[in-house]
């Protein structure tokens, strides 16, 4: 224990500036490096009204749902009959009492249940630990035969701890507890800022957004020696404190009639209003929270303390050694809550803590979208659910105190970018629940490893088990010794080795993985998080070639021997019949839908797979058949442009069209007819090619110089296109070209000769767009020469012939992301941009290209030109091929608004931007109806 030994003259001495420091002094000190800190940094009002709906929405999404809470509730009480079973209840006790996350209301649905079992109500009664382990040990031994009957598992006692557990997870649910005894302080102290809670809402905010980011950044746990949860959610009160005016009362003020529970909700009462005269939005005290943080980060060493008893910095010294963080227990003050900081893992706090300072900055000065701050603070994996809290009630496992309570609500999924299925299946994933339990359960075998799943539970909605497996009983051994294992790559710390199975269950409405791994480090230098990490990524990235969705991640358990631990992971796909589920298990462990629509076709299908059905919102209205009710486009004479006479006037229609359509014709463009033609021609045959042929460009990697793939995004589209491509980057040809097709023979040559063509075009157009913008001459020219440079790709689109076209899009709504687009056809129509709100069919034309914005141009010109959406739609009888390219300033460039064209009307309206934030953003998000360039707007 550390004792203080605290007081006002305590001195300590600064090595580094050889300075000492008083209370007085260090307080001081403290104030006038965050006062510095705060000045430094730019609050920008726009910023930060694009940042506090950002930070509202993570907490939307991080707060517990109706569900979560109702599950603990069943939860405490089915421990409480277990607990009468075990002890007998003479006079109303033993009892188990929630305490921690939960009743603080602080917890997510991934948090841990605390769970005190209490022999009195006597809040001083404190009993000798002795009689604390043997309850404790009584308990764990009932628990021990409740595992082997399946309906718990994990059962840990941790006796050596500064607070003796044991450690179970209810196999019901999913959720894992502490049981402690007579764990009085723990109670007290969550109640208390369960009470605080009630002052301000601002400060459950900001604790569950704190602690989120300290989970994302792995610096929550006392664990890893980096900051317990009650260290996060006293600097959040401390901060609160010490605003101007102060949010919080200082908690000698609350604990002014004592600090019985009684009391202190008395005090409370009357201070609800205490917080008003503050009005900071979230952002605003997320932002200052961290800078204070990052601006004391000297003073720590010095013997710089947090007191939310005092609302204030003193400081102190612990008994052993100044805590490397200091945040005094309010209760006893004698006490640090983050004794557990260790010195190294201080360092990382503080590089999480300057580094989310960083991104602050740079999203206030527009170095950073929301996007790419959302992602960097709170990192880009959704929260998942603890599997099992998507139960009914139970029926096939053996549970001896069931949860009673209502039925479970439809599965809720939060991985909506990853849905495969449109809402018109109408139906809804199916519970599946599964528990795992390492202990005692997992043993190295001379080639491999026996692993055994104790107590998976399969709990299909409507009863009967599938077609292809059924689930596995209790203890179903899954790991086999000649399961030698795949070796998974960690690329940032050297080599895992680890092994995995993984077993496919179908379910009447859905297919579930299971993956368990078993892994050990490579090196003793490896610590478990680390293996962790890299063991996610692996079966993460095996995932998603095969398009399943991740549903839950079941815990991560450190309680196996070093160097052995394990995971699993249940993922589920949704699927609206067994049939479905069949089909698509086959596709899926095929990748049949990754190897393209042709394939798809060429296999013989006489319907539109679920996969590629759009929602009805996305593919209505139905195009229009008759001919004549098209979209007449402006059309642009090239050859004018370039004569002195005509070309003013030709500048005028192009910009109306830039304006007003964002797309129009070229004719007279000089592109020889027979050259579209031949490259049509070469693109045709590319698709026919058998498909072992076209795979060998199937390449993941979208830097790639050529890649073959399928659908719009395939990596991330929830519902698939009806479109196969070959992508070929034309810039620079030198070194992409021997990486394109040798197949057709003509392709590479025909191909070349297309691309220079296009360029050229696009010169004379880009030329006369940048003189339709006003922009003077030096500019322009300067502008044109890094357009010589600038990336140019040549998307050939094949969108076959389709069994029910009505269900599906070639593409789905989407702008193309350059500066401009152009794109030859062949005779088969498909295309629709949108026009005036609705769906307007483009006709081939012949020896015309089309022409059309992109987003580049409109951040450009700084929202004068629009880029503008477009889809292609799919016919039953002919196959339609397209060419694309895409041209914009070189890959490095970063692209912003036109300094000439901001002013006072129209300020800065988009964030610079580079390829490099749109390839980040394809790569973890759907790229349709301009997701990525709303992502760059400036909100005024
Ligand atoms: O095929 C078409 O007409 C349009 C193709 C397209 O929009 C694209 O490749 O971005
Ligand atoms: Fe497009």
């Amino acid at each position: 224990m550390y004792v203080c030994v605290e007081s006002s003259s305590l001195h300590s001495v600064c090595r580094g500036l050889n300075m000492k420091f008083d209370q007085k002094a260090l307080c001081k000190r403290a104030a006038q490096l965050e006062l510095n800190k705060q000045k430094k940094f730019q609050n920008n009002l726009a910023a930060m009204s694009v940042l506090e709906p950002l930070l509202l929405d993570v907490y939307a999404t991080i707060h517990p749902k109706p569900r979560d809470y109702e599950l603990r509730k069943l939860l405490v009480h089915a421990f409480n009959a277990m607990v009468k079973d075990i002890f007998g209840n003479s006079n109303g006790f033993p009892i188990i009492e929630p305490f921690g996350s939960f009743t603080m209301d602080l917890f997510t649905g991934m948090s841990d249940l605390d769970l005190s079992l209490n022999f009195s109500n006597d809040e001083a009664l404190n009993l000798p630990r002795e009689r604390k382990i043997s309850f404790l040990k009584k308990f764990a031994h009932a628990l021990y035969s409740f595992q082997n009957k399946g309906h718990v598992s994990g059962v840990l006692p941790v006796m050596g701890a500064r607070v003796p557990i044991v450690k179970v997870v209810d196999c019901g649910t999913g959720i894992e507890c502490d049981i402690s005894v007579e764990n009085k302080d723990g109670i007290s102290r969550s109640s208390i800022f369960a009470i605080v809670s009630s002052i301000d809402e601002r400060f459950r905010i900001l604790s569950y957004l704190m602690k989120f980011w300290a989970k994302v950044h792995d610096i929550n746990s006392s664990k890893d020696h980096t900051m317990n949860s009650l260290t996060i959610i006293s600097l959040v009160t401390f901060h609160l404190q010490t605003r101007d005016p102060p949010i919080l009362p200082p908690f000698s003020t609350l604990f002014k009639d004592g600090t019985d529970i009684a009391s202190v909700q008395n005090v409370a009462f009357g201070l609800k209003s205490f917080g008003r005269r503050n009005v900071e939005s979230v952002a605003g005290l997320f932002v200052s929270l961290l800078n204070k943080l990052s601006a004391v980060e000297s003073l720590w060493q010095h013997g710089l303390c947090a007191s939310i008893y005092e609302g204030s910095w003193i400081c102190k010294k612990w008994k052993s050694r100044v805590g490397h963080m200091s945040v005094e227990d309010y209760l006893d003050r004698s006490e640090n809550f983050a004794r557990a900081v260790g010195k190294d893992e201080m360092q990382k706090i503080y590089i999480c803590i300057r580094d989310s300072c960083d991104y602050l900055s740079s999203f206030m000065y527009g170095r950073l979208d929301a996007f790419m701050l959302k992602k960097s603070l709170f990192g880009s994996i959704p929260m998942q659910k603890p599997l099992n809290q998507l139960t009914n009630e139970d029926k096939d496992v053996k549970r001896k105190y069931p949860l009673h309570g209502p039925a479970a609500p439809p599965f809720e999924d939060t991985f909506t970018k990853r849905k495969r299925y449109t809402e018109a299946d109408g139906e809804h994933l199916v519970y599946v629940g599964i528990i795992y339990s390492p202990l005692g359960h997992i043993k190295p075998g001379i080639l491999g490893f026996n692993i055994s799943l104790n107590c998976i539970r399969i709990e299909p909605e409507v009863g009967g088990h599938g077609e292809l497996a059924s689930p596995p009983t209790p203890s179903s051994s899954i790991g086999t010794s000649k399961d030698s294992g795949t070796v998974i790559p960690d690329r940032q710390n050297g080599q895992l080795y680890q092994t995995h199975r993984t077993l496919m269950l179908v379910q009447p409405q859905g297919l579930l993985f299971l993956c368990v791994s078993m892994y050990r480090a490579s090196s003793a230098n490896t610590t478990v998080a680390m293996m962790h990490r890299a063991i996610t990524r692996g079966i993460r990235e095996q995932l998603s070639g095969s398009r399943a969705c991740i549903s839950n991640e079941l815990r991560f358990y450190r309680i196996l021997p070093w160097p052995w631990s394990c995971s699993a992971y249940l993922c589920r796909v949704q699927a609206p019949s067994i049939q479905a589920a069949i089909r698509n298990e086959d596709a899926v462990r095929e990748g049949k839908f990754m190897k393209g629509v042709r394939h798809l076709c060429e296999n013989g299908i006489t319907e539109v797979p679920k996969r590629y059905i759009f929602p009805i919102s996305d593919r209505s209205p139905k195009p229009k058949i008759i001919s004549g009710d098209n979209i007449t486009l402006p059309v642009i004479d090239l050859s004018l442009l370039q004569t002195p006479n005509h070309r003013f006037q030709v500048l005028e229609s192009l910009s109306n069209a830039c304006k007003n359509y964002g797309f129009f014709r070229v004719v007279n463009h000089g592109m020889p007819r027979e050259l579209i033609g031949r490259t049509i021609s070469a693109a045709k045959r590319f698709f026919e090619l058998p498909f072992e042929e076209r795979s060998k460009y199937m390449l993941n990697d979208i830097r790639s110089p050529v890649r073959y793939g399928t659908s719009f995004n395939q990596n991330n589209d929830g519902v698939f296109s009806w479109r196969d491509f070959l992508k070929l980057n034309c810039q620079p040809l030198a070194t992409s070209l021997p990486h394109w097709p040798s197949s057709p023979v003509d392709l590479r040559e025909v191909g070349v000769e297309y691309a220079k063509e296009n360029k050229r075009v696009f010169m004379v157009i880009m030329d006369g767009v940048l003189e339709s913008l006003g922009l003077e001459k030096k500019k322009k020219d300067e502008m044109k020469r890094e357009f010589e440079e600038g990336t140019e790709m040549m998307v050939m689109n094949c969108f076959p012939a389709c069994p029910e076209p009505e269900l599906t899009l070639g593409m789905p709504p989407h702008s193309d992301y350059g500066f401009l687009t152009l794109l030859v056809q062949d005779d088969v129509e498909g295309l629709q941009v949108q026009c005036g709100g609705q769906w307007v069919t483009v006709d081939p034309v012949p020896d015309s290209i089309l022409v059309n914005v992109g987003d580049h141009l409109e951040i450009f010109s700084n929202g004068r030109y629009k880029s503008v959406l477009h889809r292609v739609f799919v016919n039953s009888s002919k196959s339609r091929i397209s060419i694309a390219c895409l041209h914009s300033l070189p890959f490095e460039k970063v692209i912003s608004p036109s300094p000439s064209l901001i002013n006072e009307q129209t300020p800065k309206l988009y964030m610079d931007t580079d390829f490099e934030a749109f390839l980040d953003y394809m790569a973890i998000s759907e790229t349709t109806n301009k997701t990525f360039l709303q992502s760059r707007k400036l909100v005024h």
